[in-house]
């Protein structure tokens, strides 16, 4: 089915996710768009995650629909949605720590390109358009100068790095992060936010974030969620304003920061 043109690169109408009785995604709706950060927030449990999996293809829909380009890809399994354009990393570390970097972002780009298991019998460090990719999302990650460092030996904030560029080895066009700022320091969050700046002039990034500070810095657009339902949506500036986020999620000192 396809979804009318809102110019957005992935829309999403009405999507709910149910497990038993309890409703972790409500009835949302959202819009990502090529140049925009779309940042999710929400309390611990407001169905951030969730939604995060429904849109990657993780997790199936109870209800709604996702449309990628127009074409509603809600019913999609998570690789073809992967190969359509739909790329994310997670909150939990998912690199082979033994690997080096350049490895395991061609481990990433080899299953990309060769979606086949057999695939995997072939050595990645062989197939030319895997290591094109791997290199091209490595220098974009800025990590070129570790390209042969082994994955577990890099420090945390750039281990977030690597993932973000296994994520860019599978050209994606759309950016689902998990909390790609969780337990960085000062200097390493100021080094994602700028890859972050960088990246989304050619992505339609969405955000999942606990770090506010962060997130009203990059966001373009900022949906809150509370209990799994959307309670506002808008630039940074109109959420810090919005009555109904200072009560429910933000508190009265940062609606004023
Ligand atoms: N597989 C599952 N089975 C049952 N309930 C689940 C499952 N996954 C999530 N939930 C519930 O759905 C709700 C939303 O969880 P979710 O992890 O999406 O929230 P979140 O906003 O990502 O939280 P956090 O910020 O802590 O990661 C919670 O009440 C959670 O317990």
């Amino acid at each position: 089915m396809a979804e009318a043109n809102t110019g957005a690169k992935l829309c999403v109408r009405g999507l709910t996710r149910r497990f038993g009785g309890l409703i972790a995604v409500n009835n949302v709706d959202l819009e990502l768009k090529v140049g925009e950060v779309h940042a999710v927030i929400g309390t611990n449990g407001a169905g951030k995650s969730t939604l995060i999996n429904m849109l990657s293809g993780e997790i199936a829909a109870s209800s709604g629909t996702i449309a990628l380009d127009g074409i509603d890809v809600t019913q999609m399994p998570q690789p073809r949605r992967a190969r359509a354009g739909i790329g994310r990393s997670y909150q939990r570390t998912t690199i082979f720590p033994e690997f080096s970097v350049l490895e395991n972002c061609r481990l990433t780009a080899q299953a990309q390109a060769h979606p086949r298991p057999w695939y995997f019998w072939q050595a990645s460090r062989n197939c030319t358009l895997s290591n094109e990719r791997a290199h091209a999302a490595l220098a974009r990650a800025g990590l070129t100068p570790h390209l042969n460092a082994q994955a577990g030996s890099l420090s945390h904030g750039a281990k977030r790095q690597l993932e973000v560029a296994m994520c860019l080895a599978t050209g994606p066009q759309v950016l689902l992060l998990d909390e790609p700022l969780a337990g960085m320091g000062a200097e390493e969050t100021e080094r994602m936010l700028g890859l972050l700046q960088e990246l989304k002039a050619g992505h339609a990034v969405l955000l999942v974030e606990h770090d506010m500070d962060a997130v009203f810095r990059i966001a373009d657009r900022i949906t809150v969620m509370v209990n799994g339902s959307v309670v506002a949506s808008g630039t940074p500036d109109e959420i810090r304003i919005d009555p109904v986020v200072r009560t429910a999620y933000l508190g009265e000192e940062q609606a004023h920061g």
